[in-house]
């Protein structure tokens, strides 16, 4: 297929169909009636495509050319200041029964939701080209694809999704072949043009709404044009759509990095572990390993579709082709796989500065910041500005497999085998550096009752503690406690001796004073050497009210220039700070409500007589 431009009118919807796929044709056609695009264009994800619509970008002042000796290929792009992340407030799941959409979502009644959408959506599109862009989460080869179709009214994501999923002529000529379903995903910034008017380089509304039907599959987005609000693909489908998918079919989409660790011995172990929003899946998905002899190779680093193997096993696919990566944090020191990923071109970078000569920088690239930036915000800055000069949540998108220490196995249908599902989260105190479940239902229980402090991957106050089950509190697309029966029967339907062993980490504790106990980043080595230890059946382990936690001894500390002490206090399980947890867990539960397997409630019960 070729990209076509057409004139939509309502006299003439045939003109729309560029595709022998009649339910999408219909609904391109349908969609255009409504939004009143001045073009229709057919994304076809070829290099002169990728090519006009950066070109286009840059001229329309949206995106600026990075110097091509630093960073070939790259762009930088400033959101509007009041689009800079997922808006959970305003993100809803539509479901026709209430019950399912369960405590934590937003719900709106799916007919008014669509009403009010349809409002929304008339007419958003004018004086703007509407792209529809087939794309797959995942490989074309996996049987079955898993289908998508975005149309947008903003370029900035068409290329993103160049970038993030396998998009264009290849996808759509399959989806026709196999007449297969897809899921509508229907995004506009919601900013129309009257004739004559100006745009602005990053048009949205203030008006947002990031909405899912979750029987019919499909989902509607307005409004931003920022991230997970705005390309599709990735939370709003991968995550809220297919985990109601995996619901129905028996699988899990679940908030996950996947790695593969290789061990001095040549043992292969593959780890799944789910942290919430900018809390450290990126990072430990690219770990630079230091201890000796031990590899890690990068699967994914956002999310992890986790299926049955049908002997026994459990397998997590990655279902992205690029990685959206916050920025802040990732350095020469702390991520140097990341860097050079970044580095090596056809990267789109939001909301991080500018440097004099052409490049990018962000808060922990480097130790000491350029004398002279333009911030995020198109400011002029410099060291002494007492602001930061990236916005916190400004991210780099980067093709994938220009991650040096990319598994083979990264885009394999087939995924690969897991021996542990890691859960963590972002806390001062209270949660040990490793623990590690008893079995899968302790596992499950630890996991829906992970807390994390809040980040700025979404509006709201940073900072604050929360329960975030599986770090998928704002991904779930469905009731969360018939999640966490679904994770226990999915994990318990495994043959034992193949089952994922479940751990809980914190990288993230502190010190009175306010530094971390751990060193963190690629020293994450030594806990998950203690892990495959464990998987091994050679590391030590105590028993503690909380589960089982590595003895002084048994991390490998060699060559680490920490104080003993703060890694005894990073692993120590206080009995005070838990019976002051106690009462928290006990509010979340109730407050999940009847759907809670009881199998938790019981594993409450368990810690409370064990902190007794
Ligand atoms: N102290 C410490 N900080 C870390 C560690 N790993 C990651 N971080 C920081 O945590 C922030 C987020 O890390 P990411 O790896 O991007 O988090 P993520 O989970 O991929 O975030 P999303 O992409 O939003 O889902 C960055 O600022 C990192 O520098 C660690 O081991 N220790
Ligand atoms: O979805 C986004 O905007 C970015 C992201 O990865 C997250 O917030 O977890
Ligand atoms: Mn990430």
């Amino acid at each position: 297929m070729t990209t076509t431009e057409h004139r939509p009118t309502a006299a003439t919807p045939s003109s729309l169909h560029g595709t022998s796929h009649a339910p999408l044709a219909a609904w391109v056609a349908e969609v255009a009636e409504l939004t009143q695009p001045d073009a229709v264009r057919w994304a076809d994800g070829s290099e002169t495509e990728w090519r006009g619509i950066t070109d286009a970008l840059v001229a329309d002042g949206t995106a600026l050319r990075l110097d091509p000796a630093r960073k070939p290929d790259s762009f930088l792009v400033r959101s509007d200041p009041d689009d800079v992340a997922r808006v959970e407030d305003r993100t809803f799941i539509c479901s026709r029964d209430e019950r399912d959409a369960g405590p934590t979502n937003n719900w709106v009644d799916p007919d008014v939701m669509r009403a009010e959408l349809t409002g929304l959506f008339r007419g958003s599109m004018r004086g703007r080209t509407m792209y529809v862009v087939p794309f797959v989460m995942g490989s074309l080869q996996a049987d079955p694809p898993m289908f998508g179709v975005e149309i947008t009214d903003s370029p900035y994501v068409v290329a993103s999704m160049h970038v993030m999923a396998t998009v264009g002529a290849d996808v759509l000529a399959e989806l026709e072949r196999r007449e297969a379903d897809f899921v509508p995903c229907l995004h506009s910034v919601g900013a129309p043009l009257e004739p004559g008017q100006e745009d602005v380089p990053w048009p949205c509304n203030e008006t947002k709404r990031i909405v899912h039907f979750p029987e019919e599959r499909s989902i509607w987005s307005f409004g931003s044009g920022y991230g997970g609000n705005a390309l599709l693909g990735k939370k709003c489908y991968a995550l809220r759509i297919a985990s109601v998918i995996g619901r129905d079919e028996g699988w899990l989409a679940e908030h996950m990095l996947v790695l593969r660790l290789t061990s001095p011995r040549q043992e292969v172990h593959h780890l799944a572990a789910a942290f919430p929003s900018a809390c450290g899946k990126t990072n430990l998905a690219m770990l630079q390993t230091t201890l000796p002899g031990w590899t890690a190779e990068t699967v994914g680093d956002d999310i992890a579709w986790i299926r049955p193997d049908g002997e026994g096993g459990l397998t997590a696919v990655n279902p992205e082709a690029g990685l959206f990566g916050v920025a802040p944090g990732t350095g020469w020191s702390t991520n140097p796989t990341a860097m050079r990923a970044v580095s090596a071109g056809r990267s789109i970078f939001t909301n991080v500065a500018l440097t004099d000569d052409g490049d990018v920088w962000w808060e922990g690239m480097t130790d000491e910041p350029p004398a002279h930036l333009v911030d995020w915000r198109g400011e002029s800055w410099t060291p002494d500005a007492g602001r930061p000069a990236a916005h916190p949540n400004s991210r780099f998108c980067t093709p994938i497999h220009q991650l040096p220490g990319l598994a083979a196995e990264y885009d394999d249908p087939r995924g690969v085998p897991l021996s542990a599902v890691l859960v963590g989260g972002r806390r001062r105190t209270t949660v040990p550096l490793v623990v590690e479940a008893r079995d899968w239902r302790h596992g499950t229980f630890l996991a829906a009752t992970l807390s994390s402090e809040t980040t700025a991957a979404a509006t709201g106050e940073v900072g604050v503690v929360r329960r975030d089950p599986v770090a998928m509190l704002p991904f779930i697309g469905y009731d969360a406690g018939d999640y966490l029966s679904h994770w226990l029967a999915v994990g318990e339907g495994t043959d034992p001796a193949r089952r994922p062993r479940v751990f809980c980490v914190n990288w993230f504790r502190r010190g009175d004073d306010g530094r971390f106990l751990w060193p963190g980043f690629g020293e994450n080595t030594r806990v998950l050497a203690w892990v495959v230890d464990r998987l091994e059946g050679r590391g030590e382990a105590v028993e503690t009210p909380v589960g089982l936690v590595p003895p002084a001894g048994a991390l490998d500390l060699s060559g680490l220039d920490v104080d003993p002490a703060d890694v005894t206090a990073a692993l120590a399980v206080d009995v005070e700070e838990w019976r002051a947890e106690l009462p928290e867990i006990e509010a979340w539960l109730d407050l999940l409500g009847p759907t809670v397997p009881q199998a938790l409630h019981d594993e409450l019960d368990g810690l409370r007589r064990r902190l007794r």
